[in-house]
């Protein structure tokens, strides 16, 4: 197998949709630069697609329908950009067992699976590399765990998902519809195979994941990971954003959190969030992706760039495979995953945020001081509040300072009760502004 004697690195590329064929198109056209990048020719020695009848402009002796046994198969390397949990779990733990590296897209199986996936490739000294699973083209995985290495990570937020970016982005700028948007992120090959994935936060949830564990060196899963979608943003959020210069995104938010006694814990979210128009991530349209870290020698940091699509995401995969190529003929293997830290996971409802909550109240006196009572029950402090009125209707906003969670949903579930209140306009939380 080892590939110190010259010898092509042989690759099985296991899925040909949306980001495989621009693998392979890469791996085809830019033969040469990679094999002098690598070190060795990188060579494509089996493509496994689930019709291969249906894939006429693929080279015809390289496709197989059986993605085992192309596994099993004389290959260095295995690219898997199928998707999903099973049968590719089995396929890649296969593959580690026997010392064969894994380039992988797949943030669905990573976050769940990561602990037991390293496991096998430390075991047997293959590479296990991904970062095409988060944030698509932009570099972020191998600066977590490589650059960042010496250095002690506090956050790490941004917009990790394109689908979902790119339907809000819509929402704000042209007031198209949802579904229509949808169909379009769909079209351009950014939504997964089941868009629910990204309309619900799941896609964002195991992305949250993957970067909880990198950043704070513990073992974070998607399902540690408190997880809201896009679905319940109404046209109302969206305008009660605009009115108050802000705008709706969905974040990963990830967080070191520090008790008062000194303790740590990992706050991994995903959620839509109200932040201010002038903050740097309301200016990321589109299937764009952000990142901002936060570390305390380095400061803050932003990636950004391409996060979803064929091409972008193709690019992340052919560095990987790259380094992996290196690393086998250098007869060595990459930096190990490290989740030394063991940090334990605080729930949703102990984590600080801060709620903006847009109200249509009765116009009589007395009303604040009772929607106010309220929050203070609650212990929740409020930051500002603005009304206005609209004859026997007024309209109250109200921005809270940071409380835990539970509190705040607490506070807008009672208030939602109160006689005086006739409707709840909308409930959101937000970031980007001073506390
Ligand atoms: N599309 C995007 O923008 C991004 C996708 N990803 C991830 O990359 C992976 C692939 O995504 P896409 O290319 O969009 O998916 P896709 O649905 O376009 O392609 C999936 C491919 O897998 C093949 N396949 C499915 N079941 C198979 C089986 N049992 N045996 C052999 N082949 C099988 C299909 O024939 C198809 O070629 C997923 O894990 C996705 O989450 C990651 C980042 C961005
Ligand atoms: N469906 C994902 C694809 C990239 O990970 C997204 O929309 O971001
Ligand atoms: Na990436």
């Amino acid at each position: 197998m080892s590939t110190a004697d010259g010898k092509a690195v042989r690759v099985a590329l296991l899925g040909c949709g949306t980001v495989g064929s621009e693998v392979a198109r890469l791996l085809t056209e830019q033969a040469d630069e990679l094999a002098a990048r690598a070190g060795a020719p990188v060579e494509l020695a089996g493509i496994a697609v689930r019709r291969p009848d249906k894939h006429p402009e693929l080279p015809q002796h390289l496709l197989t329908a059986d993605a085992a046994a192309l596994v099993e198969s004389d290959v260095d390397v295995i690219v898997e950009l199928v998707g999903g949990i099973e049968p590719v779990r089995t396929w890649l733990l296969t593959a580690l067992r026997k010392g064969k590296s894994v380039v992988t897209a797949n943030k669905a199986l990573l976050s769940e699976y990561s602990a037991e996936l390293s496991e096998a490739a430390d075991s047997a000294g293959a590479d296990l590399f991904f970062e095409a699973a988060v944030a698509g083209a932009i570099p972020l995985l191998r600066p977590l765990r490589e650059s960042l290495a010496g250095d002690r990570i506090t956050k790490v937020m941004g917009i990790v998902n394109g689908t979902t970016n790119f339907i809000l982005s819509a929402m704000d700028s042209t007031g198209a519809g949802y579904a229509e948007t949808l169909d379009e992120a769909s079209r351009l090959g950014y939504a997964e195979a089941d868009p629910t994935a990204d309309v619900d936060g799941y896609d964002a949830a195991s992305k949250a994941a993957i970067l909880a564990s990198l950043a704070f060196h513990s073992r974070v899963t998607a399902s540690d990971v408190h997880r809201e979608g896009i679905s319940g943003v109404t046209s109302s959020d969206i305008a009660a954003a605009k009115a108050l210069g802000r705008t709706v995104k969905l974040l990963a938010i990830c967080e070191r959190v520090t008790a008062d006694d000194g303790t740590e814990s990992v706050s991994a979210r995903v959620h839509p969030v109200m932040i201010p128009r002038s903050h740097p991530l309301a200016g990321v349209g589109g299937a764009f992706n952000a990142v901002f870290v936060e570390a305390d020698a380095a400061g803050e940091l932003m990636f950004y760039g391409q996060g979803a699509g064929g091409a972008p995401t193709a690019s992340a995969v052919l560095g990987d495979l790259v380094a992996v190529a290196r690393n086998r003929v250098l007869g060595g293997r990459g930096p190990r995953e490290s989740a030394h830290a063991n940090l334990p996971v605080r729930p949703m409802g102990q984590t600080p945020t801060r709620y903006h909550v847009s109200l249509d109240v009765a116009d009589r006196p007395g009303v604040l001081a009772q929607v106010a009572q309220v929050f203070a029950d609650h212990g929740v402090s409020i930051a500002a509040v603005r009304q206005r009125d609209r004859l026997s209707t007024a309209s109250l906003v109200i921005v809270t300072h940071l409380a835990p969670d539970a509190a705040l949903e607490a506070t807008v579930r009672e208030i939602g009760k109160m006689d005086v209140v006739r409707e709840v306009v909308s409930v959101m939380r937000v970031e980007g502004e001073d506390a």
